[in-house]
């Protein structure tokens, strides 16, 4: 169990250092927006590191929020590097393996960028990493783009409670969480702020 799950969410601080209010008043913020800037930077840093620089790079995000962390990834690299990397999207949703145990889903956009993915090292983006089962379809979704010469995955939290052999190469917060527990990001992008809170847990 999460170690802070016997807290109530009300008593339990943000371990943001900077002076942010909780952006949503549902559940335990554990991040927000400058912790969140922290961990894409140093992912950022991590992605080059093994890299060895930014050629043959691509970033694919996974839909939804996947899409606009791997947009900040590239350009917190183009920062670094002085130069653009591809960046595109994903959808697993025709690769999922619980498709029927799931309310239907409207597939997402795929875009693979112009230069393909064969023989880059594609880095696959996603908020949340928890079952490993939606990393499993996005590697199936990738093999009918092309053969990548390496697949590494970034993901901003991994939850653990992984059902599958899958790991992430670059992690923003290793999060322990109880089962019952969800883990909700929210950007900018598509929501009113960045921030990553904890709702549900035992009772
Ligand atoms: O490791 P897993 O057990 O597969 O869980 C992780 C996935 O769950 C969430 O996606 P969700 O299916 O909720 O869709 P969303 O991205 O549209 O929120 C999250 O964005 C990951 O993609
Ligand atoms: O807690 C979870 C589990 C899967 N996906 C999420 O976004 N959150």
């Amino acid at each position: 169990m999460c170690p802070d799950a016997a807290v109530p969410p009300s008593s339990q601080k943000s371990p943001s250092s900077s002076s942010e209010t909780d952006p949503v008043d549902d559940g335990r913020t554990v991040l927000g927006a400058s912790d969140i800037s922290r961990a894409l930077r140093r992912i950022a840093h991590e992605i080059l590191e093994a890299n060895k620089g930014a050629e043959g790079l691509v970033l694919l995000g996974i839909p939804s929020r996947g899409v606009p962390l791997a947009r900040r990834l590239a350009a917190i690299i183009a920062e670094f590097e002085g130069s653009e990397i591809p960046v595109g999207s994903l959808d697993v949703t025709m690769y999922r393996d619980d498709l029927r145990r799931q309310p239907t889903r409207a597939p997402l956009p795929t875009e693979i960028p112009d230069g393909g993915v064969d023989g880059r090292t594609v880095v696959l983006v996603d908020d949340v990493l928890y079952s490993g089962r939606t990393v499993r379809a996005a590697l199936d979704a990738l093999a009918d783009h092309g053969r990548p010469a390496a697949v590494r995955l970034a993901v901003l939290v991994d939850r653990g409670h992984r059902e599958l052999p899958i790991r992430a190469d670059h992690v923003g917060k290793n999060l322990p969480t109880a089962q019952t527990e969800k883990v909700r990001v929210r950007l900018a992008d598509f929501d009113d702020a960045d921030s990553v809170t904890i709702t549900g847990g035992a009772r």
